[in-house]
């Protein structure tokens, strides 16, 4: 029988405009190409269904076979670390993220800390995330989208974890539905053991931050983990110094608790960029507490995490040129 696609020019209401590659009738078989490229799981089976749906009432139509075809969505993944915990790291992936979405990015944070997952804390959400077809569907909050081992086990539960366990659950962490999201950072748990090294092999991430405070005990557990990231042939994008001056909100006086420099002078030393600086502030600690991220804001805490985010991007590009 001939083909005569003419009355599938129907579905174009259906899908949006040059995601039906091609379309063909014969024999009452009616068979699409469809591009389902930066669609995630949900939406593409919802595309499908409506075609489906809306072919099935053409004239002439008493079949449809439909072939889901996708660009490879290119995808980066950037792993956040520091050798010592405490040091601002959960912090800095969660304000980074939402610097690098507001610089018009794609974002994703997978909270891998299984000593202490706080990306919900930090994001102010509480929302379990669903699963599709077994996998789960990250959990939007201030314009990223977000999955933690806080939110598959109760707070402290992820603690006892160790081994398999641990793995399997960030594997599932990392094999989620990340829809079109183009980069997405993972907070790792502090430290070089083996959870980190798995978690590393499983991600292949394209680089890593490491956050220190310019202590020098905070700085010596850093080289291990910029040691760890060498040995995985994990490039590091760069190194942030976190907890630096702090400016007293009353007399205006500013002090270095913890020193300052030595990062900068340690990222110079072996080569890597410095991303920056953040300072010790009150404002950082109240509004982290509270679930709102001071990038999601203005002022000078979310200008520092949008330099940040500025030289960050820089860095991935200088890597992958
Ligand atoms: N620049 C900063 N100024 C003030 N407080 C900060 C700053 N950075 C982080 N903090 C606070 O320090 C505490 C530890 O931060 P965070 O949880 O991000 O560290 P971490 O390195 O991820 O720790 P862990 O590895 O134990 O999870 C939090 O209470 C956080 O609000």
């Amino acid at each position: 029988m001939a083909d005569t696609a003419a009355p599938l020019a129907e579905l174009d209401k259906v899908a949006d405009a040059g995601r039906i590659r091609s379309r063909k009738l014969d024999g009452g078989i009616a068979t699409l190409v469809v591009d389902v490229t930066g669609l995630g799981d949900q939406d593409r089976s919802a595309l499908e269904r409506s075609l489906r749906s809306a072919a099935l009432g053409i004239a002439g139509v008493s079949e449809v076979r439909i072939a889901l075809t996708a660009a490879q969505q290119s995808r980066t993944i950037v792993a956040v670390g520091s050798g010592k915990g405490g040091v601002g790291k959960s912090t800095l992936t969660t304000n980074l993220a939402i610097a690098l979405a507001r610089a018009g990015k794609r974002v994703g944070v997978i909270d891998a800390d299984i000593y202490g997952p706080s990306q919900p804390t930090l994001l102010g959400s509480e929302e379990k995330p669903r699963a599709e077809n077994d996998r789960l569907i990250p959990v939007a909050a201030h314009g990223i989208r977000f999955l933690s081992l806080g939110q598959l086990v109760g707070a402290g539960q992820a603690l006892a974890w160790r081994g398999p366990m641990a793995t399997g659950a960030l594997s599932r962490l990392i094999e989620a539905d990340w829809g079109d999201c183009e980069i997405i950072l993972v907070d790792l748990p502090p430290g070089t053991g083996d959870v980190q090294l798995t978690l590393l092999q499983k991600a292949r991430p394209a680089g890593a931050v490491v956050v220190s405070t310019p202590q020098d005990l905070s700085l010596i557990d850093a080289r291990r983990a910029i040691d760890l990231f060498g040995k995985l042939n994990v490039p590091v994008l760069g190194l942030v110094e976190n907890m630096a001056s702090y400016v007293c909100p009353h007399c205006g006086e500013s002090s270095d608790p913890f020193g300052t420099g030595s990062v900068e002078r340690e990222a110079a030393a072996i080569g890597v960029p410095f991303l920056g600086r953040l300072p010790l502030s009150r404002a950082i600690r109240a509004a982290s507490d509270e679930g709102v991220p001071p990038a999601s804001g203005t002022g000078s805490e979310s200008d520092a995490f949008a330099e940040l985010a500025g030289k960050l991007l820089t860095a991935l590009d200088t890597a992958a040129a």
